[in-house]
């Protein structure tokens, strides 16, 4: 038996829905080509009031138009921050960040399958703690800056390489990636990357994104 740690598996992309989307039918189809265009490993649907607080009911009307869809699409739906609408959405987890539901709690009512996922903004110690409380995942961010969320703090590339050498728990990188300034954290060790704008907005289309991104962890497969 070897004592190894496995290999490292290649980057792979988490879409994070934009905050709002009037056009739920039009959103639908979008994705639709999205998932179509590349491996996709999950999606998290992140609707948020003017407050910064999860809308319920566009969370609720987004969900009902795309998460059958997805998951027959094999890619993961994750719900921000409530595991109930998790729960009621047949949703396959919820993404929690430092002010929203403890992730033991989380993982109480969602159960031992569900993908539970936590913020760790920039602090090894905290991702410390959401691996040992039974995260599936820890995220760190913001690597680069983003108009999708306000209040993020600067992370550095350190935490991944750093977190990737010791850690057996998944971790993402998130805020402000784009196909342009992706590479550096596929190198430095991100399992997946969490991309809203760099998605939705990318000039040529979210297809094209998609596409893009996984040309990208393709070509720096470890
Ligand atoms: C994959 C991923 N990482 C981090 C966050 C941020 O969560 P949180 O700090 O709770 O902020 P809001 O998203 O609720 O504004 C996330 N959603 N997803
Ligand atoms: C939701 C979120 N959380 C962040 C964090 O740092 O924890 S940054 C962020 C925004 C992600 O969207 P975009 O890809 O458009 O920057
Ligand atoms: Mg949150």
């Amino acid at each position: 038996m070897s004592d190894k740690a496995p290999p490292r598996a290649r980057t792979r992309l988490y879409l994070i829905t934009p905050p709002q989307i009037g056009d739920v039918q039009a959103f639908g189809k979008s994705l639709e080509d999205a998932l179509r265009a590349g491996d996709v490993a999950s999606l998290q649907l992140r609707l948020k009031g003017q407050d910064g607080m999860i809308d319920m009911q566009a969370t609720r009307n987004v969900g009902r138009a795309v998460i059958a869809m997805a998951q027959e699409a094999g890619v993961a739906v994750l719900i921000n921050d409530s595991a109930e609408l998790a729960q009621e959405l047949g949703a396959d987890g919820v993404h929690v960040g430092w002010d929203d539901m403890p992730v033991k709690t989380a993982r109480k009512l969602l159960g031992p399958d569900a993908i539970i996922g936590a913020t760790a903004k920039n602090s090894y110690h905290r991702a410390m703690q959401a691996g040992e409380d039974g995260a599936d995942y820890v995220a760190f961010g913001a690597f680069y800056p983003t108009a999708t969320k306000e209040g993020t703090v600067p992370a550095e590339l350190e935490l991944l390489e750093v977190w990737q050498a010791a850690m057996l728990v998944p971790c993402v990188a998130i805020g402000g990636i784009t196909v342009a300034n992706a590479a550096p954290l596929v190198t430095a060790g991100a399992d997946f990357l969490a991309v809203s704008s760099g998605v939705w907005n990318h000039e040529e289309g979210p297809a094209a994104a998609v596409r893009a991104f996984n040309a990208i962890f393709d070509e720096l497969a470890p």
